[in-house]
């Protein structure tokens, strides 16, 4: 790992938001991996001059839904494309009255319930177990609270996110039941792609967009999509906001991940070496090159 890093910005848009503003140089471009298709074309330039690659998480018109999106690919194709931290923008309902819609969490915490979806890299041939108490970078999130306050958004630092399988909304009893667990935002995406992140060595931050209370609320109606969208909206330029407001405060050169998520392999594979598979070895190229010597 080098000394001083030149941090090249991942943005992954969720539901409302599948474009930058803003950016100089752009350019779609397909990067291949050997998981499959990402969601789309991934969108490179510069903000500010910083490096920065974005992804729209269900690509441009939103086709794919959450259990469908290829999460491996995704990450591993922001790896090759030269990521060194990732912020996740995304909608979500709120299970916490505190948070209205409009309101931002900069979430720390998950309880993931999806169950149809692939969330390793590793596997047969290499097994890995990287540690997960701490899902979110304490450094993006202390620079996305700072834009977010410089930039006048309603924000809370600190929150669970449960993350469903979908894609239909909650039952209330589901709902109720992810409030007694003191869940404060719902949604359907951020887990295996925190996971995978981790996985990647790739800091990681989710900023939550809440655009509905969900169907618990006695004084709200059930969340549809089209109160969610009438919201995100607004929401959606809010986060173009604070996006500009956050790329040139994490651009500038740096040193190693204070937290180390940059080196979340170092303790984590556990297959012996003769054991190896050579087929999977050669597709963790570029998530797990750096430990493997692949
Ligand atoms: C359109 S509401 C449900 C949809 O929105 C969220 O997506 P994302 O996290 O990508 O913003 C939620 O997880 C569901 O996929
Ligand atoms: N209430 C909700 N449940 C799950 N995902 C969501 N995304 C936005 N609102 C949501």
């Amino acid at each position: 790992m080098p000394d001083i890093i030149e941090p090249v910005i991942g943005l992954i848009g969720g539901s409302g938001l599948y474009d930058i503003d803003g950016l100089e140089e752009r350019e779609w471009r397909q990067v291949e991996t050997p998981w499959g298709e990402p969601s789309d074309l991934l969108l490179f330039g510069r903000l500010a001059g910083v490096r920065c690659v974005f992804l729209p998480r269900h690509g441009r018109g939103h086709p794919t839904p959450p259990s469908a999106l290829n999460y491996r690919a995704n990450i591993d194709a922001m790896k090759r494309a030269g990521v060194t931290e990732i912020i996740s923008l995304s909608a979500v309902g709120s299970l916490n009255e505190a948070l209205p819609p409009g309101h931002f969490v900069i979430v720390d915490q998950f309880i993931d319930r999806t169950f149809a979806r692939e969330k390793s890299f590793f596997g047969c041939g290499c097994v890995a177990h990287v540690s997960m108490a701490h899902p979110v970078c304490p450094r993006l999130g202390d620079a996305l609270e700072a834009s977010a306050r410089e930039v006048g958004l309603p924000v809370t630092r600190g929150g669970t996110y449960l993350v469903m399988e979908g894609p239909q909304f909650s039952t209330k009893a589901e709902s109720e039941l992810y409030r007694q667990w003191k869940c404060d935002v719902i949604g359907m995406t951020n887990m295996p792609e925190a996971k995978l992140a981790r996985e990647a060595e790739l800091c990681y931050a989710t900023v939550a967009m809440v655009t509905d209370f969900d169907c618990w609320h006695p004084d709200h109606d059930a969340v549809t999509v089209d109160a969610v969208v009438k919201v995100l909206l607004g929401n959606a330029d809010k986060a173009k906001a604070l996006v500009k407001s956050v790329v040139p405060a994490l651009g500038r050169p740096r040193g190693p991940c204070p937290a180390g998520c940059d080196r979340a392999l170092d303790n984590a594979l556990i297959t012996a070496p003769e054991k190896r598979d050579v087929a999977l070895l050669a597709k963790l190229d570029a998530v797990a090159g750096r430990v493997l010597g692949v």
